[in-house]
């Protein structure tokens, strides 16, 4: 944890500044140091009981009090609120966004030109410490601020800085988006396992433990290719291969290299919309 603590206000209180406040206080990160900001109440009153940050219905209060301020609001939104943002005195204050679709140069004419903004891309991992984050820092953004971002987002998981701002659709596609994309093969594995007869609740523990168990695999032996694990699982006519062989020829890599590429190509739109 950062010994830099500054006052961090989320603007926005949804399920990714719920994830991220998560891993900070579960980090260490001080909760009175952590303001949500967010219309309904209910997501503050849960934030405030589950890890004692402060909460208020008040934007602008909360960003004049905050040292960095965390833009998260639906990409959609972020004009409309930036707008008064933009009227308040920004000087010294960091910036980060967490919007997908929202480029630095868009982000800075919402804010009335402000130019110290750090963009970044996370995933809701971060709840668990397990996050992945994707950072691109404008020219603008000092050392310090710039040091500041990376702890505060290394509290929540690993973190990779960007040369380029195109970089950040490419983590989109690898990480941002891509909880969704084992979410949905581990949903396609239950109704498999339905389809074979087993109890829901056995099946959510298999495939639990196995997509838990294949993660660290793969991050305990960083010597071992993907495709070395792989064949360390498959028997040489066994079920492993029949399996496989199956998803292999029903397109796998294609469906996933295809998904990729729309959700790059979705950010790009989304960068001309927002
Ligand atoms: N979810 C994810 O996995 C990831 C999301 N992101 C980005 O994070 C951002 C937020 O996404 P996510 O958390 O999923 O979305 P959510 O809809 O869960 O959260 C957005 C929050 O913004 C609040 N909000 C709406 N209007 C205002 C306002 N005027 N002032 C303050 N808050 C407001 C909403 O309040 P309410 O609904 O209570 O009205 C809601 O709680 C997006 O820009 C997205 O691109 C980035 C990486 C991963
Ligand atoms: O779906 C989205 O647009 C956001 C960005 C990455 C994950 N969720």
């Amino acid at each position: 944890m950062t010994k830099d603590i500054r006052t961090v206000a989320f603007i926005g209180a949804g399920n990714m500044s719920r994830s991220i406040i998560a891993g900070l206080v579960a980090g260490g990160y001080p909760a009175e140091r952590i303001i949500a900001s967010n219309p309904s109440q209910g997501k503050l009153d849960a934030l405030a009981a589950d890890y004692g940050i402060r909460t208020g219905n008040d934007n602008l209060a909360a960003v004049a009090e905050a040292d960095v301020v965390v833009m998260a609001v639906k990409p959609q939104l972020m004009a409309d609120v930036c707008a008064p943002i933009a009227a308040l005195d920004l000087a010294g204050k960091l910036v980060i966004s967490i919007a997908a679709g929202v480029t630095c140069e868009r982000l800075s004419q919402y804010l009335g030109g402000h130019q110290a903004l750090v963009r970044t891309m996370p995933n809701t991992p971060s709840m668990l410490g397990l996050g992945m984050t994707g950072l691109y820092a404008s020219d603008a953004v000092g050392e310090a601020d710039r040091a500041f971002a990376g702890h505060l987002m290394a509290a929540v998981g690993e973190i990779l800085w960007l040369d380029s701002e195109a970089g950040i659709d490419q983590v989109i596609a690898c990480a941002g988006s891509s909880p969704a994309y084992f979410f949905l093969f581990m949903e396609a594995m239950e109704q498999g396992a339905a389809a074979l007869g087993v109890k829901p609740e056995d099946a959510r523990l298999m495939i639990q433990q196995a997509a838990i168990g294949a993660a660290q695999m793969v991050r305990h032996n960083p010597q071992l290719s993907l495709a070395e694990l792989r064949a360390q699982v498959t028997s040489k006519g066994g079920t492993t291969h029949e399996a496989v062989q199956t998803l292999e020829q029903q397109g796998l890599r294609d469906s996933v290299q295809d998904a990729m590429q729309a959700a790059v190509r979705r950010a790009q739109e989304m960068a001309k919309e927002f």
